[in-house]
């Protein structure tokens, strides 16, 4: 799941050792705690020191950072430590984000504008349908890392072509290496609880511009989001029994509170796809306009909301979601957790196995 084909052989993590020191641009504290964590993991194993003072800071982060990763297996944040520089790199060398206002970043399947006070990180792989594969999963979280902290009054992400995103690919599945599933399960819960994350913490407003279907993560993220704003031709589409999965992105915490009990019930555990109507009228959606003049009247919006004083609006947004921010970390660590044992699950291997020899559809 979610993972390269490769496993990382020792000369890839000593490569990627040598990458970092590389780096045209500093990550930042965060991902330099990352990159902390997952070496120590990686050549020591699982926390093995005593939780320092809490006057210590640098000494409590790294510690933190580290203990986060739990019982993950050597090998797994192997790969995780030269998925990561390898993103870094691409970054780094100016193929991915961050972009600079007014100029334009681009990745393979993600790029990055800003532009009138607006970051705007579009999905570009519209062949298929936007799904999100693992390099694309790394690209968002730095984009969105670098646009909580540019200029921007807000951010705004959207995908290319006719679908908004399929999520999760499901041709993720077939890289896993023989007779090491649950390394990969393991490794894709880091990613995506670290995915997850950088939503719950996004410290600006977050709008999605739907611009068509919806499936799976692309759904359960939105509750995280400040505004969703759909085409009339959008769907939402959570079919994670069907896939032998179950929710993520706080869903299984943000949809009852947001639709009730046996509405989420619906979509999470049973799979129903709403339209786009339905999901306006469970609070889902923002609102809803029609295809034909969907771009014109959400950008034409979106263009005055960031109009409005940047430093107002972010505190506003922070204000709104602060409360909330410790037990959406729980939920998505639960979630992660029980995806992690779905993931090696035969219920899992069935249903994705049909849809990659094309049996299946949703
Ligand atoms: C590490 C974090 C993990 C987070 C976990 C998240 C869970 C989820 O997101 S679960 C949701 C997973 N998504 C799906 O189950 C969707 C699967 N796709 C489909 O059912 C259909 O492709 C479609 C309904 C989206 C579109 O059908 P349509 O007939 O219009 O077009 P297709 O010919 O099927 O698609 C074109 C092309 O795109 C490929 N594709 C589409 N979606 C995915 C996907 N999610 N993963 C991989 N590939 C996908 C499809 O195979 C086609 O590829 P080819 O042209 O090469 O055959």
């Amino acid at each position: 799941v979610g993972g390269p084909a490769m496993r990382a052989s020792q000369e890839d993590f000593a490569n990627a050792m040598s990458q970092v020191k590389l780096l045209k641009k500093d990550p930042g504290n965060e991902v330099k705690l990352k990159l902390y964590a997952l070496y120590k993991q990686a050549t020591e194993g699982p926390c093995n020191v005593p939780k320092p003072g809490v006057l210590d800071f640098v000494v409590k982060a790294k510690w933190d950072a580290w203990n986060a990763l739990g019982g993950l297996s050597k090998e797994a944040a192997r790969r995780s430590y030269v998925d990561l520089v390898s993103s870094l790199s691409a970054s780094s060398s100016g193929r991915a984000t961050p972009a600079a206002d007014g100029k334009r970043a681009d990745s393979d399947h993600v790029l990055v504008t800003s532009e009138d006070g607006i970051t705007a990180i579009t999905l570009n792989r519209p062949t298929k349908k936007n799904a999100l594969n693992t390099q694309m999963y790394h690209d968002i979280m730095l984009a969105l890392k670098a646009a909580g902290k540019d200029s921007s009054t807000i951010t705004v992400l959207t995908g290319s072509g006719d679908y908004y995103c399929s999520g999760n690919d499901l041709s993720n599945f077939k890289d896993v290496p023989s007779g090491r599933p649950e390394e990969s399960a393991q490794r894709s819960a880091v990613l995506l609880r670290d995915f997850v994350d950088c939503f719950i913490d996004f410290p600006k407003p977050l709008i999605a511009v739907v611009n068509g279907p919806a499936i799976g993560i692309s759904v359960t993220l939105l509750g995280l989001f400040d505004a969703v704003y759909a085409t009339d031709r959008a769907t939402f589409h959570t079919p994670f029994s069907h896939l032998g999965q179950s929710p993520e992105g706080c869903s299984s915490y943000v949809f009852p509170k947001m639709m009730g009990p046996s509405k989420a019930a619906e979509m999470l555990i049973f799979g129903k796809k709403l339209t786009a109507q339905e999901a306006f009228a469970q609070g889902l959606v923002t609102e809803v306009f029609p295809d034909s003049t969907f771009q014109k009247e959400v950008w034409a919006r979106l263009k005055a909301y960031a109009k409005l004083p940047p430093n107002s609006v972010r505190i506003s947004k922070q204000l709104l979601r602060s409360q909330e921010k410790e037990r959406l970390h729980a939920v998505n660590a639960e979630e992660s957790r029980a995806l992690q044992e779905r993931w090696v699950s035969a219920e899992c291997h069935d249903a994705i196995a049909a849809f990659l020899s094309r049996k299946a559809k949703l």
